[in-house]
């Protein structure tokens, strides 16, 4: 639905130049929700703005569906535009015009009749539950109801892609799983293919497919969210994952421990079972948890826990194999 081919993007400040995005492709696939996740001026919004060309790309090429953007004059681009929606950090609402108003906008753009507009509005209160808000004015709204607007003027022209910039970043946590869960909704019910950018590692386990890492305009890693997660190759994405690991304190926990110590991955339905407890109890193993972390990533169940096995070498090799057995991954840490 979204290829980025080879995009380089830079700007001249002061006579220098910046290079903001440095020779990135990626794809993402219809009806996916695609994650980018970096640090603060990683590259992220010019990448983004790249793809609607809000940016112009210094080289290389942007294709939407079966068009390529990068090849359109402003007329034809304008068109296809509509079928690309955006939400903002900030929202980006017109604060002199209603909900009702704000959500029409661009159906008024679009030349549709006042009946069709009132129609499709009325409909799109409904998606983001704000029927009894219509009349407010934005300074009237909570951020997470500006948001919601946000969400429904962006869907109005039924697009087959929506950007989100940021879009969770200025609100609570309680409100951004509210939003977060609108997302999904949305993007199970419309099929709506989502290209986020975020700089928080709970926005992609909660609701992204594949996520990619950008640090200095490059993207450093790529793939499916479990996948990059629970095996975190560069140190950028490292960081990302102790967000929420909680593994702050593990250099100096592990060492001078005595025990073998292992990494253990459960994904799926395995994360709820009594599987370490089942392979020790044959055994005079004993065992202690040092870290560890019981989540969920989008659909998925997983769990990662560091462990010190104490006993005999045999008797650690066959708890080992157990846990192998049961389909867990172990490794040495
Ligand atoms: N219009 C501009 N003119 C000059 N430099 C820019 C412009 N926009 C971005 N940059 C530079 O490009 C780099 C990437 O910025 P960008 O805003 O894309 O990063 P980001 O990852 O979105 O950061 P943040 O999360 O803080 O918004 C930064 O070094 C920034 O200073």
């Amino acid at each position: 639905m979204i290829k980025l081919h080879n995009i380089r993007k830079s700007y001249r400040v002061g006579g220098l130049s910046v290079e903001a995005v440095r020779d990135v492709s990626l794809t993402v696939h219809k009806g996916e929700i695609f994650g980018i996740i970096g640090h603060s001026g990683a590259g992220k919004s010019t990448l983004l703005r790249c793809v609607n060309l809000l940016e112009k790309p210094t080289s290389g090429t942007v294709t939407v569906g079966d068009m390529e953007l990068t090849g359109l004059s402003e007329g034809q681009l304008q068109r296809q535009r509509r079928r690309i929606g955006m939400i903002f950090q900030h929202f980006n609402l017109l604060s002199m015009s209603t909900v009702r108003d704000n959500i029409a906008f661009p159906l008024t753009l679009a030349k549709l009749s006042k009946a069709e507009i009132n129609k499709r509005v009325d409909e799109l209160l409904k998606l983001v539950q704000l029927e009894q808000h219509a009349d407010k004015y934005p300074a009237q709204l909570s951020g997470g109801q500006k948001q919601r607007v946000g969400i429904a003027r962006a869907l109005a022209n039924n697009p087959d892609v929506l950007l989100c910039d940021e879009a969770t970043s200025a609100l609570d946590p309680q409100t951004t799983n509210s939003i977060l869960s609108l997302l999904l909704d949305i993007n199970a019910k419309l099929g709506i293919t989502i290209l986020l950018i975020t700089h928080e590692m709970n926005v992609i386990r909660s609701i992204c497919d594949r996520v990619a890492v950008i640090d200095k305009g490059e993207i450093v890693e790529m793939g499916d969210v479990l996948h990059v997660f629970l095996k975190p190759e560069h140190p950028v994405t490292r960081d990302f994952v102790d967000q929420v690991a909680d593994s702050g304190a593990n250099g100096q926990l592990l060492r001078g421990r005595k025990g073998r110590l292992l990494r253990m991955t459960y994904i799926g339905d395995l994360t709820y079972e009594p599987i370490l407890y089942n392979a020790v109890k044959p055994t005079g193993v004993e065992f202690a948890i040092l870290q560890g972390t019981v989540s969920r990533m989008k659909e998925t169940p997983y769990g990662q826990l560091i462990v010190e096995l104490i006993g005999s070498d045999a008797e650690v090799e066959r708890v080992i194999g157990a846990l192998r057995a049961e389909g867990l991954e172990v490794e040495a840490v």
